[in-house]
């Protein structure tokens, strides 16, 4: 019972101190009755401290604190709306990472270095991206940051006159994998798990997509994706023949439509770690959802072997993340190369994305020997990601 009271009151009686609360004033604290037994959060903890503890060793207690604490985010700013909106973000004090780091950020390191130790089975193509790199990153995409450490946050955006909202709050770090994707002029691109749609918008804002095909296997989700985009985005630049969206189950695209996209995106469920350290809501980390959990690895290779096959041969196609875990990042790209050559004969080769992590070293904190993709680590003076990014080029 002593649960069920106030703990406020009982910390005056325990202290002596008289309570201040008028007796019919007080209320039995409703969350004493309902909280769980073992809330999700303190599962997710217990089971980061275990993995996480052993995969990242001594840069696990600092990740931990940041991942515990307020997230940072940046505004990614809607080439759609009127242009006002930038001066806005720089009266804030806020500036775009992209456009900084890419004309200041000094390479350091080569390709080379950064390659070595991969199996021979998954090949790096390093020199494509080192050469194009900076040419490539879309000068459309604009993403507005407050400096290193100043944990101040963005106003709300506010519609212009035509109703459109100016920018668009997100993990910073999650502009990378649109980045990674690197769309050029009249491409096609097939947004695999879309919604809420942070990175459609981001894709939309490269202002070079042929056509866009956007799906994510929940109906009310995909809802969300469409609100935003109304939000967002003129109806008249999103028509039917230039934006397609679906709610098929993403593992069936391969049955669909194959050999087509010229980039594809699959940024898959996953454990979601900030949101399950600090929501009881939709934890994936539920008594529950266990077996959800367990099979994550699966769902997500099985996803990332249907963007593959989505994508022409000579294509390129990123899987991204927003969990730490090896199991759900390395571990899937490492299986799904193996399974889409023995399985389906497509060859497809992991790109470094050295060059482009270099760039933004400034701005976010990367895992040092990461093999295969990027990942970036919270931290307290940059409290983005986690965010996990792999490049993969369709060979045949
Ligand atoms: C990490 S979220 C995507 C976030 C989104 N890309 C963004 O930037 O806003 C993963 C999404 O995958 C969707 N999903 C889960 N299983 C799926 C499946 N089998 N096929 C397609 N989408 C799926 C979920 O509904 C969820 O919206």
């Amino acid at each position: 019972m002593a649960a069920l009271i106030d703990t406020r009151i009982l910390l005056q009686k325990f202290r002596g101190i008289p309570s201040i609360i008028p007796r019919r004033n007080r209320v039995k604290a409703k969350w004493a009755a309902t909280r769980p037994k073992f809330p999700a959060t303190g599962l997710a903890l217990q089971n980061f401290d275990m993995n996480y503890g052993t995969q990242l060793g001594e840069l696990w207690p600092s990740v931990r604190v940041s991942m515990l604490s307020e997230q940072k985010y940046g505004a990614l700013v809607n080439n759609f709306a009127a242009p006002e909106v930038m001066r806005d973000l720089e009266m804030q004090g806020a500036r775009d990472f992209v456009y900084i780091d890419v004309s200041s950020g000094e390479e350091s390191g080569t390709a080379q270095e950064h390659s070595q130790g991969l199996p021979s089975s998954v090949l790096t193509s390093s020199e494509t991206l080192e050469d194009t790199v900076r040419p490539a990153l879309s000068p459309n995409i604009k993403c507005f940051l407050f400096p290193r450490g100043d944990i101040s946050r963005f106003r709300p955006a506010r519609p212009d006159s035509c109703g459109t909202l100016g920018y668009y709050l997100l993990d910073a770090a999650s502009v990378l994998p649109v980045l990674a994707l690197d769309v050029q002029e009249g491409h096609t691109v097939l947004d695999l798990c879309a919604a809420p749609g942070g990175k459609t918008l981001a894709l939309l804002q490269t202002l070079a997509i042929r056509r866009l095909a956007v799906n994510d296997a929940s109906v009310s989700r995909t809802a969300r994706l469409r609100r935003v985009l109304q939000s967002y985005v003129p109806k008249e630049l999103w028509t039917e023949d230039r934006v397609r969206i679906t709610s098929f189950d993403g593992r069936k695209w391969g049955e669909l439509e194959r050999d087509t996209f010229d980039r594809v995106l699959v940024d898959v469920p996953c454990t979601t770690d900030r949101h399950s350290l600090l929501e009881e809501d939709n934890n994936i980390f539920k008594r529950i959802r266990t077996k959800e959990r367990q099979k994550l690895p699966l769902l997500q290779t099985q996803l990332l072997l249907a963007g593959i096959q989505a994508a022409r041969p000579g294509g390129d196609v990123v899987y991204s993340t927003c969990t730490l875990s090896q199991l759900q990042n390395e571990c899937v790209v490492e299986h799904a190369v193996h399974l889409a050559q023995e399985e389906m004969g497509i060859t497809v080769h992991v790109q470094d994305l050295g060059p482009l992590t270099r760039l933004f070293r400034d701005t976010f904190r990367f895992a040092p020997s990461i093999r295969l993709g990027e990942l970036v680590l919270p931290h307290l003076t940059a409290n983005f990601g986690p965010i996990y990014l792999c490049k993969l080029h369709r060979v045949s």
